[in-house]
């Protein structure tokens, strides 16, 4: 199973983002966080400093919209460029019609999940996604401490996943670091979003590797 590991840009310098993206050639993906004051209580990027990230970074964009209404103001992401648009659950009036809407503008849809909320009511709409977040922090703010018991959550996902044979990512978000990277990893998150943990390190690049590593080498990801 390929371990594919997002640098969160919430963590880099907001006045050289250009210069930031060179310093994470390693990365698979860059996830950029759009947060809008009212889902969460915190205000970052919207869809002109997204569209124009899309242009100049080597790498595409991971957008995940921490954002009231994504039916409304996600398509416009896929249609930006973004490599994969994910909304929240919590958020979404109707998530299927939102899903099929963003592949149909060219885009991975993601499902993402805050940490208090149950995954058993959508497990049977995963089909219509090609990822889905566990959220392993509450969604707002960088820095924050790995919740634990998001774990189950995750491993009941990786089964769902395993069952429907569909090509879903399972996506891990806050509080990644080469300690907690491995426990997700054993949980089943193939897809690691680590903001703080790349870019307070002296080498970022570096750290994207080290992060690999420590995942990477978790027996559970071969089976
Ligand atoms: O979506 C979010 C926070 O809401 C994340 O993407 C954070 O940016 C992750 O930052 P670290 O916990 O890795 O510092
Ligand atoms: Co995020």
């Amino acid at each position: 199973m390929p371990t594919r590991i997002n640098p969160s840009i919430l963590a880099a310098d907001f006045a050289n983002l250009e210069h930031e993206l060179g310093r994470i050639r390693n990365a698979d993906l860059v996830h950029v966080d759009v947060m809008d004051n009212h889902f969460v209580p915190n205000l970052t990027f919207g869809l002109q400093m997204v569209t124009r990230l899309q242009e100049v970074s080597p790498i595409p964009l991971d957008v995940h919209l921490m954002m009231d209404d994504p039916d409304r103001w996600a398509p416009a992401y896929a249609e930006a460029g973004a490599f994969s648009v994910t909304f929240h659950v919590e958020a979404a009036s109707e998530p299927i019609v939102l899903a099929r809407s963003l592949r149909d503008r060219g885009a991975r849809a993601g499902l993402a999940i805050k940490p208090g909320t149950p995954v058993e009511p959508y497990l049977e709409m995963i089909e219509e996604f090609d990822q889905v977040l566990v959220m392993t922090v509450e969604p707002g703010f960088g820095g924050q401490s790995f919740i634990r018991s998001t774990m189950p959550k995750l491993a009941t996902l990786a089964d769902a996943v395993r069952e429907s044979g569909a090509d879903i990512w399972l996506q891990v978000d806050g509080g990644i670091t080469a300690e907690t990277i491995a426990i997700a990893a054993e949980a089943g998150a193939d897809t690691f979003v680590a903001g703080s943990a790349v870019f307070t390190a002296d080498d970022p690049d570096e750290a994207i590797l080290a992060l690999r590593a420590a995942a990477a080498s978790h027996p559970h990801l071969h089976r």
